[in-house]
């Protein structure tokens, strides 16, 4: 079953001076209808508290919840989905464990990525970067740029694949434009906001450019 992705995923990220659920309350009020919440600094419990308390804005919000690789907690609070960041994960075991209605996201950085996700069938949408530099994470991938994505975009259509393509890593709205004209399904974008002096007024920017 081909299910609803997003063409604007908001990413929340581990930051001195701001919460996960802050940044959170911040992009629903802000207009956001997909969140991942990407939280690699805590402890598995203090990880499902605080994906316990986003889960209820969101809810509120009706905006779709994607959790960063804790697969296990899927099954323990309301959320929508699970983007695997491990290149070389199983999904097909994984889309058996988390069943056939959860969202599940994988990430790619190559063409070949792309086909071997494609393949297993198991996967809702790729996000493929990085597509310029980003300081969120360490990153020796090549910088995929407008023409990666464009090349990528085309050897897919020439192939017949047809997933969502999410861009990825370094993106801010100055982008967006350039990027949707390359055929991508649509951003991921975390910096560009959470780093900004005032992340709801980039969050909407993007916003608006991809609406
Ligand atoms: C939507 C979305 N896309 C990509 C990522 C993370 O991708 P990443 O793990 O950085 O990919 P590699 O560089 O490791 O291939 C994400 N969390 N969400
Ligand atoms: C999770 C992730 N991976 C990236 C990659 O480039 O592979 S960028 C990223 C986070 C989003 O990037 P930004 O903060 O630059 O918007
Ligand atoms: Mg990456």
């Amino acid at each position: 079953m081909q299910k609803y992705v997003s063409r604007f995923h908001y990413l929340t990220q581990d930051l001195q001076h701001k919460s996960h659920l802050e940044q959170v309350i911040t992009a629903c009020e802000s207009g956001a209808n997909w969140i991942q919440y990407r939280c690699f600094s805590k402890t598995e419990e203090q990880h499902l508290d605080e994906l316990n308390r986003i889960a209820e804005v969101c809810d509120d919000w009706g905006t779709t919840l994607i959790i960063t690789d804790h697969t296990s907690l899927l099954s323990k609070a309301d959320i929508q989905g699970v983007h695997i960041e491990d290149l070389s994960a199983d999904f097909t075991s994984i889309r058996k464990e988390i069943g056939p209605d959860k969202t599940l996201g994988a990430s790619a950085n190559t063409l070949d990525d792309i086909k071997r996700i494609a393949a297993s069938g198991a996967v809702d949408y790729i996000g493929c970067g990085p597509f310029g530099v980003t300081l969120t994470k360490p990153n020796d991938y090549p910088i995929l740029g407008l023409e990666g994505y464009k090349a990528i975009m085309a050897e897919m259509d020439i192939l017949r694949i047809a997933i969502p393509i999410i861009a990825v890593g370094g993106i801010t709205a100055a982008n967006i434009d350039a990027l949707a004209d390359m055929g991508v399904h649509g951003v991921a974008v975390s910096a560009a906001i959470n780093k900004s002096d005032n992340p709801a007024s980039a969050f909407k920017e993007i916003y608006r450019k991809l609406h």
